[in-house]
């Protein structure tokens, strides 16, 4: 990737054998924030793991700082979820960013430009059947988005098993273009041709991604696509939470808390520091 050329300022990326800190990591934002692009997650990410998909809480301010930092870095901030966009729009409204929904099977491009997929009545039916179904397992929460769909065992583990042989079913009746993401306490069902790693190569593509350094901040399987996407072009990735699990990312951040104050804090910092 040609983050920049040879220039003696240029961002450099992070040697194979990487073994610092996301504090240095964050470091590159605030020398050369017109050279960055940053690429967020949001649940385990941003915000802390709520019992169910609509306890989670924005803390106060928390949607200006990310506004504040996406003006920094010339629009370069984009939140690359496995919640819809409508969704992504209602947590941090009035801001809207460039999102990356559904895994990446829907977006909003910094223009404005929408990709949505395509419904099949196979996944429509799927979908009803597994609302359906798991109205009978107590705790099991059934999140509609559209056109991905998701069995939660949270507040439920005994149900996993039950839950894994349902979703396996509603894939199967779906065909190739529909495929499973597993995630915390989740088992979803989303379209097959998308993922975190694709939309990340599709924004790095594109103004004002385009030629910037990578940073992509996750913490869950469905994140590894897009750090290997960042680390393959020369960025660097940060795992948030269980410093146990395998990952591709270069080093880790503890909380979703320890996350905000960081980019908190180089949002507040002014211009040239
Ligand atoms: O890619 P993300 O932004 O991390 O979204 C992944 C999924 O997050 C949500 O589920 C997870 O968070 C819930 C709230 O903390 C939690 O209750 C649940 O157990 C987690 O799996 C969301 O509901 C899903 O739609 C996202 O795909
Ligand atoms: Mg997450």
């Amino acid at each position: 990737m040609n983050i920049d050329d040879e220039s003696e300022t240029a961002v450099r990326p992070p040697p194979p054998d990487f073994n610092g800190s996301a504090l240095e990591i964050f470091s590159i934002i605030e020398q050369q924030p017109s050279r960055s692009a940053l690429y967020l997650d949001i649940d385990g990410t941003l915000l802390d793991i709520a019992p169910t998909p609509e306890a989670i809480v924005v803390p106060p301010g928390l949607a200006d700082q990310l506004a504040a930092l996406a003006a920094k870095l010339d629009g370069a901030v984009a939140l690359v979820t496995g919640r819809s966009i409508a969704r992504v729009d209602a947590l941090f409204e009035p801001h809207r960013f460039p999102v990356a929904g559904l895994h990446g099977a829907e977006m909003r491009l910094p223009d404005g430009g929408l990709v949505e997929p395509a419904l099949s009545s196979a996944f429509l039916a799927a979908k009803e059947e597994l609302r359906a179904r798991s109205k009978d397992l107590e705790g099991v929460i059934f999140e509609d988005k559209g056109a991905a769909v998701a069995l939660h065992f949270r507040l439920a583990s005994h149900h996993e098993a039950v839950v894994g042989a349902l979703m396996q079913q509603a894939a199967a009746s779906t065909g190739e273009h529909w495929a499973l993401q597993h995630g915390k306490m989740v088992v979803e069902l989303k379209p097959a041709r998308s993922g975190k790693g694709e939309a990340l190569e599709r924004l790095m593509g594109t103004a004002p991604f385009r030629g910037r350094y990578p940073i992509a901040v996750g913490d869950d399987l469905t994140d590894e696509e897009m750090f290997a996407v960042a680390a393959a072009a020369g960025g660097a990735a940060i795992r948030v939470g269980d410093a146990a699990a395998p990952t591709a990312a270069h080093a880790w951040i503890g909380s979703p808390n320890e996350l905000r104050r960081l980019l908190a804090s180089i949002a507040r910092q002014p211009e040239g520091k």
